[in-house]
């Protein structure tokens, strides 16, 4: 009988990383390179509930807010083919590190410098709670080991443009053999019991010709 289940869509890359880090801008960049859409859990979050992501924090509680971003992350991993920003706590969830296993993820760094500078000033982000850098340094403390986790290749965003970040990216992915799969979807979906890290299934035919630069 002809199998008539429609291949499933899955993101492009997966970026994950702490505040600042650039997910977001970064991934704007990296989206418009691949000429694909790029989606941020946090703004997908804001439109559902209908609130910002402060006011969900402080009526409902962070665990209100983590409960509703893995539901958003799970489904945009089945069903969304550009590049998807995770919010920078999108990690401590155990089920979303472990979707994130079957996927093409990079782990976005900042160094402490920059870092400073990007969050100065910024009220939108709750778990900062006015604490800048000193809370930023913390938080990045406690989590760093499970960015290290569920990322495939990591790219440090402090210095150039947005548009340089996503080019390491993209040199990135073909130095660890996943550009093809990243950029063109051409060899994708990989089956689901095939984990892209330990199974580079294009790294066979890595090639810069036809990427995007
Ligand atoms: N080279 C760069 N790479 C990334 N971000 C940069 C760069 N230069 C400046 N920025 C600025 O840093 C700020 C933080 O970036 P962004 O909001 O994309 O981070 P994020 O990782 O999505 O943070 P959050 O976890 O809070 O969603 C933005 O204002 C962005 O424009
Ligand atoms: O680091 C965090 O815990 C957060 C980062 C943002 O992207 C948002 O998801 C929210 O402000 C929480
Ligand atoms: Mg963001």
């Amino acid at each position: 009988m002809t199998d008539v289940t429609p291949p499933r869509r899955r993101p492009r890359a997966v970026l994950v990383g702490p505040m600042a880090s650039g997910k977001t801008s970064v991934g704007r960049s990296l989206a418009a390179r691949w000429g694909v859409e790029l989606r941020d859990s946090d703004h997908v979050i804001v439109e559902r509930a209908g609130r910002p992501i402060s006011d969900i924090f402080a009526s409902d509680g962070e665990q209100a807010f983590r409960d509703l971003e893995r539901e958003v992350i799970l489904g945009e991993l089945e069903s969304f083919d550009g590049v998807l920003a995770l919010g920078g706590g999108a990690v401590l969830d155990p089920l979303t590190r472990e979707a994130l296993a079957d996927h093409i993820v990079v782990s976005l760094t900042v160094d402490e410098r920059n870092a400073g500078f990007r969050i100065r000033g910024d009220t939108s982000r709750p778990v900062l709670a006015g604490g800048g850098l000193e809370t930023w340094r913390r938080i990045y403390a406690e989590r760093r080991h499970l960015y290290a986790e569920v990322g495939t290749v990591e790219v440090d965003t402090s210095r150039g443009t947005t548009g340089a970040s996503a080019t390491r990216i993209i040199e990135a992915l073909i130095e660890a053999g996943y550009e093809r799969a990243a950029s063109t979807g051409g060899k994708r979906p990989l089956p689901s019991s095939v984990p892209v890290r330990a199974a580079p299934s294009d790294a066979s035919d890595r090639t810069t010709s036809g990427s995007p630069t």
